[in-house]
């Protein structure tokens, strides 16, 4: 391969002969004009002499870069041939005229070395045929995916550039814009290229070429500043530029604005209309003597229409194709090698042609991330956990998993039933979770925070590395939660999201500290934004911002960087969103089997007996036959506890309604909800498997038809687990409640009765019989009943009719209760909470002890199927 250098030094010695030529022919004009004979013999040599420095200028601007429109028709010169991105190319601009019939091409560096501006703009139909003549050199010229425009245009609505478009899609030119903001957005976007080169950060950045066919119309003197800098530091960072309508005199800021280094600059012919000057080319080794092209120039025209169309449609679909990043790009080669002591960092894709990598750590330990939806803001989530799983062992890292929305964001992480692996690293995980559970989880981040806290104090450090470093016996990973969806979780201004707010801002204040990081991701921040914008507001410690399209809300209000972003883009922005930090990058999209081979592979790595993670699926049913047991810590040593649901906490530990002999340990389920039911089945499930056979009674009162069945499938499995079982009726029910009151059972053999439509009862139970009334029976068992080992386990289906039953006075005699379709403000009154918060929700239940003052939002437990059946 020719160096950089040879080429520079052959297009120097390709111009500086194409300069002696032309003092030849000068000279030699200058002597045929004096002898005014046009002779044979000077025709033959002014012909001869342009057609050497025909050669000479195809030899410096070869192929698509220098040869004629109608040529390059016939010739079908390969494509992304003749440039290559850093190396020098000159590029032809139009034919010099000398005297008539004698002309020549006028080719002028360009990528490489410096820039072009005319100052005249593209409403000069010569100066945006001349346009897209450069530009369609150039694409044509570039390998896909070199070289990127940046498309502005002031004044003539787009039109130069229209024929372009198809290049917009395919990332190699942008919208072009008009505006004077966006054209401001374009030079930061050209600046950071410089900067990051002159940082080390991109060594081989992409060619970046700013074309404007004409400068927004209120274009400051601070901009044309910005423009001469790029002018000067651009090209060593491969910026180039392209200005049409640079210096219009029209313009006051004009007469202040600095020159244009290493720019050729391209004048309108006063004297000759349509026709051009060209001046010095930039650089010393250029022969620049001040002296410019003494001819009038004719600008090259545009490509005939159907050329560029064709070779935008080739080099989008190639740039496309070359420039596909797929999932697997993101992999190691070899899994778990990195430390996560100093923080987490992972590939995301590519910043220009250069590694695009992103950090969790002390600078950035927390991100936002938004966009709308469709933008790929779940697979770019995905993209940076199993990035970040693939490089990091499960001690190095745990992953809390939140999202709040309708959707399968993280069903990759968990076991199901098609595929029973999980991601090893994964701790929690939440699928279209509850708020609460999200607060739940909040909590936990918090404890783990104070345990780090502890134990750093314990062993005399102040920091995560330290603690590592003294406790190598204890896996100390970094903990990452991600909350999908999280304006849910922060929407409005109840408990839930008081806390919440409370809670993330602790966490994002300490995190850093504890190795506990955060990345919350939304595709709207509408509704927070009051949260978002506060000054010193739990945003602010959100250093790193990632803006995919429509997610412009997470960035500085002066910066729409991501406005029009396509699928597969983001803005990375590690300043708080403001513009001159933006990193435009792209990253792969997750493709199933990538993620699933991966998956597995670190899963068999995982160490042996780790358990999966702990799953919450909001829409999911779950039945007493799954409940772990009972932990000690709610029953204690004898304590009997009834299982009603699972907790919406972060462990899913069950739901416990426990028993002792105080006055009304008894559980009423109220709602018109068949769950009713299966609360009351769960409860007696669960309380016969912490009995041994026959030491407990069980009394099922079936006084809903609808439950018959199940209320006798549960009589049988109890038969069958040993235990003392009977269904009933109504009219025996009166008078079970008279034997309870006359011959109370040993409170070691305990009593349980089970009562489904207990509402039914009522005007049963107020008749009297032989002088009493079995609703005396019913309330004195209530508070006399759990001393004698007795239980009552209700389904009422209305509140009203469970507090006629209490009566006045026995208000306090039912402690329990599993609040379901009944609203919040009756249940407060029965229970004295005027300010109790409940509103019935699908599959969830408040369950209420008011011994142990506890209210807890739980799933309640159903019998396999219950909500399929609802719904057939
Ligand atoms: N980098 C990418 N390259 C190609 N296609 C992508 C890329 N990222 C996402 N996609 C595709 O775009 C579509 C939307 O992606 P994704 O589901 O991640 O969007 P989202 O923003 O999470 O949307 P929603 O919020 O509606 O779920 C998917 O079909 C996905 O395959």
């Amino acid at each position: 391969m020719i160096s950089a250098k040879t080429l520079f030094e052959r297009a120097v010695k390709t111009h500086l002969e194409a300069q002696g030529l032309l003092d030849a022919v000068r000279e030699r004009l200058d002597r045929l004009e004096a002898d005014s004979t046009h002779s044979a013999e000077s025709a033959q040599q002014q012909t001869a002499l342009a057609a050497r420095l025909e050669r000479a200028a195809a030899a410096a601007a070869p192929q698509w870069l220098g040869a004629p429109w109608p040529v390059i028709g016939e010739q079908r010169f390969p494509l992304e041939h003749t440039a290559r991105a850093g190396d020098p190319a000159m590029i032809r601009i139009g034919d010099a005229q000398p005297l008539p019939g004698v002309g020549f091409p006028v080719v002028v560096p360009f990528t490489g070395v410096g820039h072009i501006a005319l100052d005249t703009d593209a409403r000069d139909p010569a100066v945006a045929g001349l346009l897209r003549s450069v530009i369609t050199r150039l694409v044509a010229s570039f390998p896909a995916g070199q070289l990127r425009l940046l498309a502005v245009d002031g004044g003539a609505l787009g039109a130069p550039l229209a024929p372009f478009h198809a290049l917009v899609p395919a990332g190699v030119m942008n919208e072009p814009v008009s505006g004077l903001e966006e054209f401001r957005e374009l030079l930061t976007e050209a600046e950071e290229q410089v900067k990051q080169v002159q940082a080390g950060l991109n060594p081989s950045p992409d060619v970046l070429v700013l074309v404007t066919a004409a400068l927004p119309p209120n274009c400051g003197r601070g901009d044309l500043a910005r423009l001469a800098a790029l002018a000067h530091a651009g090209p060593a960072a491969r910026v180039h530029l392209l200005l049409a309508g640079w210096g219009s005199r029209s313009r006051s800021s004009w007469d202040q604005a600095p020159p244009l280094e290493r720019t050729t600059l391209v004048t309108s012919d006063p004297s000759s209309r349509g026709h051009f000057r060209v001046g010095d080319p930039p650089l010393e080794s250029f022969g620049g003597e001040g002296r410019a092209l003494n001819a009038a120039v004719s600008l090259d025209p545009a490509p005939p229409p159907g050329l560029i169309d064709e070779l935008c449609r080739r080099v989008a679909a190639k740039a496309e194709s070359d420039g596909k990043l797929v999932f697997d790009d993101l992999v190691p080669e070899k899994l778990w090698t990195q430390s996560s002591v100093d923080g987490l960092t992972t590939l995301i894709g590519r910043v220009g042609r250069g590694d695009a990598l992103v950090s969790l750590d002390d600078q950035t330990p927390h991100w936002l991330v938004a966009g709308r939806t469709g933008s790929g803001k779940t697979v770019f989530l995905l993209d940076i956990l199993y990035g970040l799983a693939a490089r990091y062992s499960p001690d190095e890292l745990a992953l809390y998993l939140l999202d709040f929305k309708e959707g399968v964001s993280f069903s990759e992480f968990i076991p199901t039933e098609i595929d029973p692996t999980w991601v090893p690293h994964a701790r929690t995980v939440g699928v279209e979770s509850d708020r609460e559970y999200g607060l739940a989880v909040l909590t936990e981040l918090v404890r783990e925070m104070s345990r780090r806290a502890a134990a750093m104090k314990k062993a005399g450090v102040t920091n995560l590395a330290q603690l590592r470093t003294s406790r190598p016996d204890v896996a100390l990973p970094r903990v990452l939660t991600v909350i999908d969806e999280f304006h849910v979780l922060l929407k409005g201004t109840d408990d839930t999201a008081k806390r919440s707010v409370a809670l993330l801002e602790e966490i994002a204040r300490k995190g850093r500290s504890y190795g506990v990081h955060l990345i919350m991701a939304s595709q709207s921040i509408a509704g927070i934004e009051s949260l978002f914008t506060k000054g010193k507001s739990v945003f602010g410690q959100f250093g790193m911002r990632v803006a995919l399209s429509g997610g412009g809300g997470i960035l500085d209000t002066m910066n729409d960087a991501a406005a029009a972003l396509p699928v597969g883009q983001i803005v990375l922005n590690d300043a708080a969103g403001v513009a001159s930090a933006n990193r435009r990058a792209r990253f792969p999209d997750a493709d199933a089997p990538s993620l699933h081979s991966l998956r597995h592979r670190m899963w068999e790595m995982r160490m042996p007996g780790s358990p999966p993670p702990a799953v919450f699926i909001g829409y999911a049913e779950y039945s007493v036959d799954e409940a772990p047991p009972p932990s000690r810590r709610v029953v204690g040593r004898r304590r009997k506890v009834a299982l009603v649901g699972r907790q919406v906490d972060v462990g899913l530990s069950s739901a416990a309604f426990p028993l002792d002999s105080s006055p009304g340990r008894h559980l009423a389920v109220l709602g018109t909800s068949p769950v009713g039911a299966d609360v009351l089945a769960s409860a007696a499930i669960s309380l016969a498997g912490q009995h041994a056979p026959g030491e407990a009674t069980f009394h099922l009162v079936s006084l809903v038809g609808a439950v018959d069945e199940e209320v006798d499938q549960l009589e049988s499995r109890l038969l069958r687990g040993g235990h003392q079982a009977g269904m009933l009726r109504l009219p025996d029910y009166p008078q079970l409640l008279r034997r309870l009151v006359d011959e109370p059972p040993k409170l070691m053999n305990p009593t349980y009765v089970f009562v489904y439509g207990a509402d039914a009862a009522t005007s049963t139970l107020k008749q009297k019989e032989r002088g009493r009334a079995g609703i005396d029976d019913f309330r004195k068992l209530l508070r006399e009943g759990p001393a004698a080992g007795v239980h009552f386990f209700g389904w009422w289906r209305g509140v009203r009719r469970l507090v006629d039953d209490l009566g006045l006075g026995g208000k306090d005699d039912v402690a329990g209760v599993v609040a379901l379709n009944v609203k919040g403000n009756e249940v407060g009154s029965l229970i004295g909470r005027a300010n109790l918060h409940w509103q019935p929700r699908h599959n969830r239940a408040l369950l209420i002890d008011r011994h142990e003052d506890r209210e807890e939002l739980i799933v309640p437990f159903v019998s396999p199927g219950r909500y399929s059946e609802e719904f057939a």
